[in-house]
């Protein structure tokens, strides 16, 4: 009962702001986007600039834990000033609700394109969009920062231009854990901060890419089968993949993996 109760008051606290409402007087909320684990997401109107930006709102349910997360999170973005990752414009709260504001990445996810596009990325399609991936991600080491969140939905595409969003879970490298954390955020607790949780990331990634080519058989029973059976790559990309995914001695940063992938890519 106390946990239904529970429930009915977070949905209550969480429950998304209204199309045309203004933050702050200056930004008109066009669509809510979608809500996290630690905050919610809305496409506004800045009034003052005409552009369309994000803001992110702390969840309320998560309380002081939600509030220092969307802190961090855009003193990281602050100090990562790169084309493929968003601007962080300014953060702020309103009536006890706490805000960052911050480009508006035009595009669609790399699980869109996959899951509702049907689209497909033939082996070196996959590597040279990792290879891209890579450099943001290189990027984001050099400034001892760790993403810890990369992932199909979190990646846009643009044309040609590749974005990375999502900086709610990003940690500096040998932070020590500040936040604490309940029962219900095990899973921040568990990640370590380590330029390799990325590295293992993109292994996943590309998996996902990879896999966008394959067809089971369906005339045969159906046999479960390990990604480095069922996918029809090179042995130099299916011992990438090992590495990322610590299968073998894992790269020990992003430039070793840049190096092998470029010996692949030639
Ligand atoms: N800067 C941005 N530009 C464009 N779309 C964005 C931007 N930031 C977030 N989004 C989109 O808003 C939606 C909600 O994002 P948000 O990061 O709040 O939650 P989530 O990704 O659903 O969950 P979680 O944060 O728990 O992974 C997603 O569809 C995401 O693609």
């Amino acid at each position: 009962m106390l946990a239904y109760l529970k429930q009915v008051y977070e949905a209550w606290i969480n429950y998304p702001r209204r199309e045309g409402e203004v933050i702050r007087g200056q930004y008109q909320i066009e669509r809510f986007l979608g809500m996290g684990s630690y905050g919610l997401t809305y496409l506004c109107l800045d009034k003052h600039s005409g552009q369309e930006v994000v803001a992110k709102q702390a969840k309320p349910s998560k309380g002081q834990l939600g509030r220092d997360l969307l802190r961090r999170e855009a003193t990281i973005m602050n100090q990562l000033e790169h084309p493929s990752i968003p601007k962080c414009y300014t953060s702020f709260e309103e009536s006890k609700r706490l805000y960052m504001i911050t480009e508006y990445i035009q595009g669609r996810t790399v699980e869109d394109l996959i899951f509702e596009r049907g689209a497909r990325f033939e082996e070196k399609d996959a590597l040279q969009f990792i290879r891209q991936l890579l450099n943001i991600v290189q990027f984001i080491h050099e400034h001892d920062v760790v993403h810890l969140d990369i992932r199909i939905p979190n990646v846009i595409v643009h044309g040609n231009h590749m974005s990375l969003i999502d900086f709610g879970l990003a940690a500096r490298l040998g932070e020590p854990a500040r936040i604490t954390i309940d029962a219900d955020d095990e899973l921040i607790r568990r990640r370590t901060v380590h330029v390799t949780s990325d590295l293992y990331a993109i292994g996943h990634f590309l998996l996902y890419m990879l896999y966008s080519t394959y067809e089971s058989s369906h005339d045969q029973e159906e046999v479960i089968r390990g990604w480095e059976e069922e996918l029809s790559i090179s042995t130099q990309t299916k011992q990438m993949i090992r590495k990322l995914l610590q299968i073998d001695p894992p790269y020990a940063n992003v430039q070793a993996c840049l190096e092998e992938l470029d010996t692949v890519l030639v």
